[in-house]
């Protein structure tokens, strides 16, 4: 049996009105993701790629270059103009773009998990840090008031976010805490798939290290397939097994990260690598 749990067939994300010259005059050959005949701006064009079970998939490139609108697809935060996502869940199959909003809602807060680079997205600020994870466990159809607050302090001790601070307001922790906090809120329903997205941009050195240190022990406890959207090569390099490498719109190479670190292909890849040198 295949380990495959999403395969991506040409997504696609074009804002404005499009037109059939979009596609062809835009992409890193044309140095613009922006159609000179119409002025859409295409996001994402053509996006293929297969997750596997426990993999995390990297995908890199610089700002603007459509990684958060890969992402964003995928959790049903926008919609694609075209193409195709497969979610394989054990013996159920579902095709994403096609379920209605009911259905999507139920993926999102059950099956799949989101940590933004921005707290404030993932986070209520109105309510404890404690409550946030009981707001995703009610979703998971646990009910009992004692055992979602057991769980609930289970995950945020997981997430090395000290107990005593369950009843307070995430907006009184640092910026490491708040990712921490909503790391715990996207793992508490055990999603087997989980998107983050620049979740240690901004983050001093020592915390963004801790914070990547417990995502690769989650993956490696709970088997969470992820896939991680970052510009930041030393994120790629320790997380992802995989990479996607994006410009303008479009996937320029990919492959084990491992072999594109040490041998990038496009020019644009061998100049990155090479920065961060
Ligand atoms: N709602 C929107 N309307 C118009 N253009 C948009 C919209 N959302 C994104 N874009 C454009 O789509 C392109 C890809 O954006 P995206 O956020 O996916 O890039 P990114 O690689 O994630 O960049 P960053 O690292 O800065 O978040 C950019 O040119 C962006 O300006």
């Amino acid at each position: 049996m295949s380990n495959k749990i999403l395969e991506v067939r040409g997504l696609s994300r074009i804002h404005g009105k499009g037109c059939p010259l979009c596609t062809q005059h835009t992409g890193p050959e044309f140095d613009t993701n922006i159609c000179p005949f119409c002025g859409s701006v295409v996001a994402a064009h053509d996006i293929n790629f297969d997750l596997y079970r426990g993999e995390i998939l990297g995908i890199i490139g610089e700002s603007g270059s459509g990684k958060s609108s890969t992402v964003k697809m995928l959790y049903f935060d926008d919609a694609p103009t075209s193409g195709q996502a497969t979610f394989f869940d054990g013996a159920e199959q579902h095709d994403l773009f096609s379920l209605n909003a009911a259905q999507q809602r139920s993926m999102r807060n059950k099956r799949f998990g989101m940590v933004y680079q921005n707290p404030h997205l993932g986070l209520n600020f109105q309510i404890s840090a404690g409550g946030n994870i009981a707001e995703r466990l009610l979703m998971s159809d646990l009910k009992h008031y004692a055992e979602i607050r057991r769980r609930a302090g289970e995950l945020l001790s997981r997430t090395e976010v000290s107990l005593a601070r369950i009843d307070q307001n995430p907006k009184t922790f640092s910026g490491g805490m708040q990712q921490r906090v909503q790391i715990a809120k996207a793992l508490a329903t055990r999603p087997p798939l989980l998107f983050l997205d620049e979740v240690t941009t901004g983050l001093d050195l020592s915390v963004q290290a801790a914070i990547l240190d417990l995502i690769l022990e989650i993956q490696n406890e709970l088997d969470t397939a992820m896939i991680v959207v970052t510009h930041d090569l030393g994120v790629i390099r320790l997380l992802a097994g995989r990479t996607l490498v994006m410009k303008h719109g479009r996937v320029i190479e990919s492959g084990l990260t491992d072999q594109i670190l040490e041998d990038p292909q496009h020019a644009y890849t061998q100049r990155l690598v090479a920065s961060a040198l």
